[in-house]
Parts: C-alpha cells; structure tokens; sequence
C-alpha cells in the first residue's frame, strides 16, 4: 500500500484515486501522523501532497522527518517536494516568476520515474517557490523554461520530487509517472480489486461483530445499499435493514426496495410506513430549511423508536464514504457555510450507545459502485441518480400535501420513464421534476383550464459540487411534456429549468 500525506492541496484525493486505479491501495493521512502508525500501515510508499503553505513560512505543514530514515522510497509533488528538499538540507524560496497552467518539461537525467516519457513532455505547474539549492545526494532530473529543477532525485535512498502535479489530467505523462513510481521505483503489485476488497471487508466484519445485532438505515441509495450487501454477506440475519417509509419518495420505490432486499436478497428489512407522521409534521410548512429541519426531526424519532426495538442491537453500520471522511479529518478543509441541511443519521450512536461500523468509509463513490456490482447488486441500483433524503418535500415548492405528493409522483415517473427510454438516464447526473406553487391558465378541449406548473430539470455534473443544465434534445422534452399534460390531472403547462450551480442549486430548495 502507500500512504498519501496530505498537506492540503486540492488534488490530494485525485492522488489517491490515480494510485488506487493501478490496482494499488492507498490511504491519505494527515501531516501530524505518528511515526509509528505509519509504520504500522507498512507502505511500500509514501507520496507527499502539495499543499498551499510555503515552506519557510512559520507555520507550514510538517510531517515527522524520521519518514525520510524508514528506507521507504517516497514521492513529493510541490509543495510535498519543497518540503523534502527544506527538510534534507536544501533550500526552497520564492521563485523570481510564478508558473500557473502549462509548461513543457525536458528531461535531462535519464531516470526511472521519466521511464517512458516524452523528450518534452507537457507538465501542469501551481506554484510561486522553487527550490534554489539542492540537498545532498539529489540531482536535477528535469527543467522547465521558468523552473531550473522541476523534477529532481536522489537515486541511492530513492526520493524522488516534482515540481508539477502528476496527478491532474493536464500532465498527460503524469499517469505514467506515477506508475513508474509504484512499480519501478516502490515494487508495489497490482492486486487491490474490489473482489479482494470485499473478501477482507467480510472477514474484518465478522470479527468485529461476533454474535451481536447489527442496525443500518437503508436509503434505497448506492452507499446504504452496498453497505448493507456487504454485512449481509459477512453476517446474513444479524444484520436488520430499517427503511422508513416517510411518504416522500417516488413512484412504487418502497415496494421495490422491499422486495429487491426483502425477498429476492433475503434480508431482514424492517419496512416502517411512517409517511402520515411526516405529512402532518409538514402541514402548513412552506420554508425549505424549515421543511428540511422537520423531516429529519420526524425522521431521527422513527428511527430510533425502530431501532429500539431491536434486541441486542450493539452495532449501526454507515454508509460513510470516504470523501466524507477526508473532508472532517483534514486540518485544512474547514467548515464550509451551510446553503442547505442535509439530514443523516450521524447523531444516532452517541444517543443509543451503538458503536458504528462503516465498511465503505475507505472508499471513493465510483469504487462503491463497482463494489455493489461485484457483490451482485442489479444494474439499476448501482447506477442510480442521487435521491435527496428530503426527498418529494423539496422538490414541491410551498406547502407538501398528499394530493400535491400525488401530483408530483406521476410526472416524475413520466419523465424517468422517458428518459430511460431515450438513454440519458446514465448520461446524466440527475432528472426529475419540480411541482410549483403557481398557477396558469390553459385550454384543453375548447375549455379553460386553471392548472399546476411543472418545471423539468435535468443536469450533468461529477459531483454535484458543480453542474449544467443538460441539453436533452427538444424532441425527448416534447414527448415528456406532451405526456405529462396528457396523462396528470392537475398539470396544464410544463417548463424547462435551463440555470446552472452556481449560482443555482441543483434542488429547488
Ligand atoms: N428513508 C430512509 N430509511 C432509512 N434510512 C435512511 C433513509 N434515508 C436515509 N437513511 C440513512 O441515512 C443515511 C444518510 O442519508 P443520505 O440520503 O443523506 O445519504 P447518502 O449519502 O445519499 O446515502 P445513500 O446513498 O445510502 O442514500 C443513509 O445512508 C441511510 O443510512
Ligand atoms: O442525501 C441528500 N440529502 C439531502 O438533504 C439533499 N439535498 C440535496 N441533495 C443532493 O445533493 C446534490 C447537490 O444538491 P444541491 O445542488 O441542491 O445542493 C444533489 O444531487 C441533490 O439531489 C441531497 N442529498
Ligand atoms: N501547489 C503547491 O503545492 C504550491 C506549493 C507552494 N505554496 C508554492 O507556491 O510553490
Ligand atoms: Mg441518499
């Protein structure tokens, strides 16, 4: 495995996920890790991230020096490199020019980390030091027209730095780089598949669970579904799903679930039709915040009046991915301002004393998705869109009742249905429909009508941090509009939501 330490930078995910898809597994730590965890975790390498603090600025980002003593080959990428550089007895100052965006790279040393790269190669630079003095034992192995030692090695202990970002798209020879390293450089084998993933996760499962119960919330979502797969398999019947029925989901997807996990995967579903506690919570709410705080509300209380009933539950297990994981322990992310709440079950352990287990929390969302098809979950769970857990609430604007939850139910199952026909279901990152609380005037067979609007809204994104509006053909958007005037009693005019986030949100609310 290798350990990424993380020094802040925005690409230090991407640097996990390029070594993971060499089949190599790795995990991001941050800076004030104890020798002797690292040690314990038994890298074959250890990558240094870039990171926004300079060096020789008092408060910069340090991790022990006693790294560079383990005999273990390390990579450092900017700022990582400068720190490597600082930290051997080099120096690193401000550069007379900043490089930002292109730059070509010419290699001058022949070296294993260049093996198979281009004479001038393109290289992606994000920096305004350089080092101006190399330590002892390292020589420069490439240069750029503004950066005299762009990438540079010390080939006896086998350090190895990079001014540039290989891990960023933009090095189109970074991907080769890093295999270089991890190969060539650190001797990694490739043999991290989510088959061996699971085969631990199953095993490391059982140990920790004993015979003791085990609760998980199941969503009808990708990670709450993986999730519950896998415990399924490692502990079959102590493993009790609780699906909230809340009354705001789609068309038929609580009978679905239930029979998918229920019958057709064996598993202990505990289905709870709480959907009236939820709309008469809702009665009269129109504020969106207000709406999403009532819903986690009711839905916390359901859950913990379920799980209390399950005898000897010691155990809840998560979904938690590992973004999540990364964005809380990383000294540097900080708290993002809160545009909407969004509800979990995060709160529940410490209440009820359950210890947590999150079998996913290593993992990236598309290596979810590959988990769950490995372990047998059908297609179209493991490729569905993101469901908001608010779900239906949010996406009728003012006041959510059952008849407007009615209403809102056949379009949506109108246009899913549609898009799925014409193939944009996987190409896009979300479509559904949004019931507004306006009304207009039509004509349908030669009457007036005074009916609802509905808005379609479909959007490409990776995820969800920003997003387009997708350009469906007009054709597809006049078959679901036709249908949808046709076929909904209550809807005479349907609109398409062209904005994009920012400055929109992907939900209405
Ligand atoms: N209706 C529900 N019934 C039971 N548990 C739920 C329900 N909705 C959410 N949860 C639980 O709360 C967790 C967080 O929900 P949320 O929808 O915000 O997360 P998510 O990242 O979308 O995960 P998922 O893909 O599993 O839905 C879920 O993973 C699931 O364990
Ligand atoms: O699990 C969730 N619980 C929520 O409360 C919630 N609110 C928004 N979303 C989803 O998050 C993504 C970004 O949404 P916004 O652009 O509307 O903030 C989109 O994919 C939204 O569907 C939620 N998902
Ligand atoms: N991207 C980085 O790691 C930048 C490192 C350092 N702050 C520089 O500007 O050189
Ligand atoms: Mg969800």
């Amino acid at each position: 495995m290798i350990v990424v330490i993380d020094f802040g930078s925005q690409y230090n995910q991407l640097i996990a996920r390029r070594v993971r898809e060499q089949k190599v597994y790795c995990q991001i730590e941050p800076p004030d890790i104890e020798i002797k965890q690292l040690q314990d975790l038994n890298p074959e390498g250890i990558i240094l991230s870039g990171g926004p603090a300079s060096i020789y600025e008092k408060n910069s980002p340090k991790v022990s020096e006693a790294i560079f003593d383990l005999g273990i080959p390390v990579l450092g990428i900017c700022y990582g490199m400068q720190f490597m550089v600082h930290a051997l007895g080099g120096n690193v100052s401000k550069a007379h020019k900043r490089e930002y965006g292109f730059a070509r790279l010419r290699i001058q040393n022949p070296d294993p980390l260049m093996e198979g790269i281009e004479e001038s190669a393109r290289c992606w630079m994000s920096h305004g030091d350089a080092i101006t003095e190399l330590p002892e034992g390292f020589v420069t192995t490439a240069v750029t027209e503004n950066t005299a030692m762009a990438a540079v090695a010390d080939y006896k202990r086998q350090f190895y730095g990079l001014q540039f970002h290989p891990e960023v798209e933009h090095t189109p020879g970074g991907k080769q780089m890093l295999k270089n390293f991890l190969f060539s450089v650190c001797g990694c084998t490739a043999g991290w598949t989510m088959k061996s993933f699971a085969k631990n996760a199953v095993a490391e499962i059982r140990n920790a669970v004993g015979d003791k119960q085990v609760i998980l919330g199941l969503s009808g979502g990708v990670d709450s579904s993986v999730a519950a797969m896998l415990i399924h398999q490692a502990i079959g019947r102590q493993l009790t799903c609780i699906f909230v029925d809340n009354g705001l989901l789609r068309q038929d997807e609580g009978a679905r679930l239930k029979k998918l996990f229920g019958q057709h995967l064996k598993m202990n579903i505990d289905y709870v039709n709480a959907g009236k506690q939820f709309t008469d919570a809702l009665k009269g709410v129109t504020d969106p915040e207000k709406k999403r705080k009532i819903i986690g509300k009711v839905f916390m209380d359901v859950f913990e009046a379920e799980a209390r009933k399950i005898k000897d539950a010691e155990f809840l297990a998560q979904g938690t991915l590992y973004p999540d994981i990364i964005e809380s322990q990383s000294a540097f992310g900080g708290p993002t301002s809160i545009i909407k709440s969004h509800h979990n079950v995060g709160g529940l352990p410490k209440k009820m004393k359950l210890k947590l287990i999150e079998p996913l929390k290593f993992l990236f969302k598309d290596e979810v998705r590959k988990l769950g098809k490995t372990l047998g979950l059908p297609e179209e769970l493991v490729w569905r869109q993101p469901f908001p857990g608010p779900g239906l609430a949010i996406r009728i604007i003012g006041e959510v009742t059952r008849k407007r939850l009615s209403v809102l139910r056949k379009v949506d199952a109108i246009l899913l249905e549609e898009i799925r026909a014409a193939g944009y279901y996987k190409k896009v990152w979300q479509s559904f429909a949004v019931l507004l609380p306006i009304k207009s005037v039509g004509v349908m067979g030669d009457k007036r009508t005074y009916e609802n609007i509905v808005a379609l809204r479909a959007v490409t994104s990776v995820d969800a941090m920003t997003a387009d509006w997708a350009k469906l053909p007009h054709k597809l958007l006049g078959t679901i509009s036709n249908r949808i005037i046709n076929e909904v009693n209550g809807v005479n005019r349907v609109v398409y939501d062209i904005s994009s986030k920012p400055p929109s949100t992907i939900e209405w609310e």
